[in-house]
């Protein structure tokens, strides 16, 4: 990683740019993907397989023999695991359910709010160049907690035309309805507008590469909701003297191996721990299978030496990762001071791979900067809230006037008749 000292704040801007397609050339070739699908149905979802993730298919969902041998496959241990991270991740979810009380804002006027879910939803699971079958975890358990009548899920098929067993296991496990073999933006396309395999859902969720993400926000603009622009991982990590500089390796490794344009940041205060991370991470990387899509993503990532934890959490506020490591002495007061991040990891003993699987939190996170404003996804997510109020002929004599102030004052006649008549 290359290591820069003491940057100027007029350098930031550069020092910290996310790696990313030009943004016209994306735009055109989704642009492109989102209308074949509209036009064209399953069968631009047929050759948009064949040409992006080369294989041929007659049939887009997964049959119930798919789902028996994906069961049979997955051994033992994984599935034990994946119970453990499942119950986890249930818990910490679950606790997020809130009922809120009504309230008399004024003498015979209840308001009220209720959680109710939102009923389709479609979740797409990255397959490009890993079967994330932990992320099927993290989007259909808040949905079923939430009570979504209908969970479907789009993901890349391999080459022969099979989606990872993890994935199906995990789907089946969690309530998914149904599994459509598609990735990619025709995949969000489909969930958007609906195709004839493919049902139209209300919000899309789910992480995915640069493509996945730009037809997310693209279809936003048409009326479906959308998540959170979830796009390549990032982690930044703030280490000083004291931090473990074989676990910072480990760490920035970690995220590093997601994809090529993924981006880690070591903001740290003591440079002789930057030159042991950067020598642990030269010995680390040699064994992992991921090693040129982890070197490929180091080329786009900094070391970056500041005066002092302050400084560390000035730039990484601005920087807004997705994830962030705090792995200094007293990490407790360092993170209060945390204004814009996805998720934040204290101390030298929670490794950011806790939150991608099995400590509860949700690993979908927003990235490029938007966790200055967007959350992860939560419980939340998957319901709106709708607001109710009821009002006595006691409540409307009390209320009337003000409304009928304000009505006439805005010229609406209409609305301030509508009172005025409950009221005589
Ligand atoms: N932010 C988060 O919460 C979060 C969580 C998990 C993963 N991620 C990120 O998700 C991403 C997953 O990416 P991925 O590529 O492995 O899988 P993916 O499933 O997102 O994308 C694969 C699809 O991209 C499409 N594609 C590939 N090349 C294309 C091209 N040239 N033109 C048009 N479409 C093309 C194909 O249809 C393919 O099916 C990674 O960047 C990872 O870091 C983010
Ligand atoms: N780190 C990813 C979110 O950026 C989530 C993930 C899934 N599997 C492993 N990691
Ligand atoms: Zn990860």
């Amino acid at each position: 990683m290359n290591i820069i000292k003491y940057p100027n704040p007029s350098e930031l801007e550069e020092l910290l740019k996310r790696p990313s397609f030009e943004a016209d050339y994306l735009e055109s070739i989704v642009k492109n993907i989102i209308t074949r699908v509209r036009q064209c149905g399953d069968q631009a979802l047929f050759e948009l397989n064949e040409k992006f993730d080369k294989v041929k298919l007659d049939t887009l969902i997964v049959s119930k023999q798919e789902f028996d041998a994906a069961t049979n496959a997955v051994s033992d241990e994984l599935k034990n695991a994946i119970q453990v991270a499942a119950e986890n991740i249930l818990k910490f979810h679950s606790s997020q359910k809130r009922v809120e009380k009504p309230v008399e804002t004024s003498q015979g006027v209840t308001c009220w709010r209720k959680a109710v879910a939102i009923e389709k939803v479609g979740i797409y699971i990255p397959g490009g160049t890993a079967p994330l079958f932990s992320t099927v975890l993290m989007l259909a358990i808040p949905a079923t907690i939430a009570g979504c009548s209908e969970i479907i899920l789009c993901t890349p098929p391999d080459r022969e035309g099979s989606i990872n067993s993890a994935i199906l296991y995990a789907a089946q496990l969690t309530g998914v309805t149904k599994v459509y073999k598609v990735g990619g933006a025709q995949a969000i396309a489909a969930m958007a507008y609906g195709t004839e395999s493919i049902p139209k859902a209300d919000k899309i969720f789910g992480p995915g590469n640069q493509y996945v993400t730009a037809a997310k926000q693209m279809v936003s603009l048409d009326g479906v909701a959308i998540d959170m622009p979830a796009g390549p991982s990032e982690l930044a990590i703030i280490a000083d003297a004291s931090a473990n500089p074989a676990f910072i390796a480990a760490d920035l490794l970690s995220q590093a191996e997601h994809g090529r344009d993924s981006q880690v940041i070591l903001f740290g205060t003591d440079e002789y721990l930057i030159k042991s991370v950067n020598e642990e991470m030269q010995t680390q990387i040699r064994d992992l299978p991921r090693k040129e899509i982890a070197k490929a993503s180091l080329s786009n990532s900094k070391a970056i030496l500041v005066k002092d934890i302050n400084e560390a959490l000035k730039l990484s506020n601005y920087y807004a990762p997705e994830h962030l490591i705090i792995a200094t002495e007293n990490a407790e007061d360092a993170a209060e001071k945390v204004l814009n991040a996805g998720s934040v990891f204290l101390g030298n003993y929670t490794p950011e791979s806790a939150g991608d699987y099995a400590s509860g939190t949700n690993h979908t996170l927003p990235t490029n900067g938007t966790a200055r404003a967007y959350s992860g996804v939560s419980l939340d997510s998957f319901v709106k809230q709708i607001t109710f109020q009821k009002i006595t002929q006691a409540g409307i004599q009390n209320l009337g006037p003000a409304i009928e102030q304000m009505a006439e004052a805005e010229q609406l006649l209409a609305h301030k008749r509508a009172v005025t008549i409950r009221m005589a």
